[in-house]
């Protein structure tokens, strides 16, 4: 099979043919994505990963795997294993028309007119000064963000899903407890034994099964069957009659989006603040700073450019989700760069490497430079190329609550303060692979917040 079989074509190491091995290897220990980057820069921007598994990097790729019709191709059963409450979410779909309409339910709800609606912002905006209330209480002590930024993620999320219900965990010590459960895991190699041994999976020990959320899922539970929801959250939505859902479907998809919504904003801001604070980097806090305070206090988020592209270059460069987002290639097969991909081949593109193969869009790749999304020069380029979200159908939902929260927080934080590393910052930053999102290695950040 390995010599005959029409991907025999595809560059890559020769027991790639013959074996999947090497791959599991690489995911059993943390190191899928920079295993697959290295063998990116080897081969060239198509290689083979196993038997049945081939990565991309192009433009044509991306589109063709994730936005052709639409949606782009199913998802594989690597999804299964974000099944919540044991029920399947839209994020575990697998097919593309069960996914699309689950999906109508909640376009609405996370439509940027939804998200900026007084309410929403208001909650945000709330949140974000008690943040700041934090970093001024801690005065020239170190503040560690990675903590303090999970506990923002997690309040914004469940405020937009849940208000008056959301959680307090930046200032309320049960809440901050759901925050930890959530955050301080470790379950890449159990999520990955239940992946490849599904069978098995129900006789493995106890000691063997992915964290349990005890609080978090108790939380959840009490927050669907909430009265009185107000008008913009997704409960809201999600419990009226025509939505079609159980008790407990509406309830795995709040704790998916909860998921989804507190490791991702998170890890991203914390990622964003560590580069600016780097000796070299202080430069563009200045003309961060330079920006948010010339700008009218009623400036509308979008109009702060360089905040924007302060939050897209640590994106680009950190992806919250840095690894390959698999799709099983259509009956029939289809050709992607030129290949010859048949039906049922696992293909995938990794942010990590879309964001850094491409050196004639992002020159100088793994170096943050946020001022490359000024330049008015391959502008179109660069945001086609910027895949920290995915892209198509199947995208982030959360897209814009996420830019908002991060908008929100890094105009309060950059107008007031000046944020340096502080000297009893010995933790990892390295980028910490998980089961299909990364941290950093330490899980934690501490900084210096100097007012200006
Ligand atoms: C910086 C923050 C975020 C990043 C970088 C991010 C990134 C992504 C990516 C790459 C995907 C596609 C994954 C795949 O195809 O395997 C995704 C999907 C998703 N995200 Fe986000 N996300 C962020 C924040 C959020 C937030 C705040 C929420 C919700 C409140 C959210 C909810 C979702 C959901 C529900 C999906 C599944 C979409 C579907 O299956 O149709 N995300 N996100």
């Amino acid at each position: 099979q390995g010599l005959l079989s029409p991907l025999s074509k595809v560059p890559g190491p020769w027991y790639t043919r013959f074996t999947s091995l090497w791959l599991k290897y690489q995911e059993f220990t943390a190191n899928r994505r920079e295993s697959i980057h290295a063998l990116h820069k080897k081969y060239g921007p198509v290689v083979r990963l196993g038997p049945n598994e081939v990565s991309f990097t192009s433009l044509d790729a991306i589109k063709e795997i994730y936005a052709s019709g639409g949606s782009g191709y199913d998802k594989t059963e690597f999804y299964s294993l974000f099944k919540q409450f044991k029920t399947k979410t839209m994020f575990s779909t697998l097919p593309r028309d069960e996914h699309s309409k689950r999906k109508r339910l909640f376009a609405e709800r996370y439509a940027m007119t939804n998200v900026m609606k007084a309410k929403p912002l208001a909650a945000i905006n709330e949140r974000a000064l008690t943040f700041v209330s934090q970093c001024t209480e801690a005065g020239k002590k170190s503040v560690d963000v990675y903590v303090l930024l999970h506990c923002y993620a997690l309040d914004c999320v469940t405020h937009f899903m849940f208000s008056p219900g959301g959680l307090k965990s930046l200032n309320v010590q049960k809440d901050f407890d759901i925050m930890q459960e959530l955050t301080y895991h470790q379950s890449l190699q159990k999520n990955l034994l239940e992946y490849y041994l599904p069978t098995l999976a129900p006789y493995f020990p106890s000691i063997l099964h992915p964290r349990a959320s005890p609080q978090t899922n108790q939380y959840v539970q009490e927050m669907v069957s909430q009265p009185n929801v107000e008008d913009h959250t997704l409960v809201e939505k999600l419990n009226r009659k025509e939505s079609n859902l159980e008790l407990i479907q509406a309830a795995a998809e709040c704790k998916d989006h909860m998921a989804a919504g507190i490791d991702t904003t998170g890890d991203g801001l914390c990622f964003l603040m560590w580069e600016l604070s780097q000796p070299p980097n202080l430069e563009f806090q200045t003309k961060l700073r330079h920006e948010l305070t010339t700008a009218p206090a009623d400036a509308p988020l979008d109009s702060l450019v360089y905040l924007d592209a302060v939050i897209k270059e640590a994106l680009r460069v950190s992806p919250p989700i840095p690894m390959s987002l698999p799709r099983y290639v259509p009956l029939g097969g289809r050709l992607i760069d030129k290949y010859f991909m048949p039906a049922h081949t696992i293909v995938s593109c990794q942010p990590y490497t879309v964001h850094r193969y491409h050196e004639d869009v992002f020159p100088d790749p793994d170096r943050f430079y946020p001022d490359r999304w000024v330049e008015e020069k391959g502008a179109a380029e660069r945001n086609r190329y910027f895949f920290s979200f995915a892209t198509g159908g199947r995208g982030c939902t959360g897209k814009n609550l996420a830019m908002v929260e991060m908008k929100t927080l890094l105009r309060e934080v950059y107008s007031q303060f000046q944020t340096t590393v502080a000297p009893d910052m010995n933790a990892s930053m390295e980028i910490d692979d998980q089961i299909i999102a990364s941290r950093p290695k330490g899980q934690s950040c501490k900084l210096i917040f100097t007012p200006v």
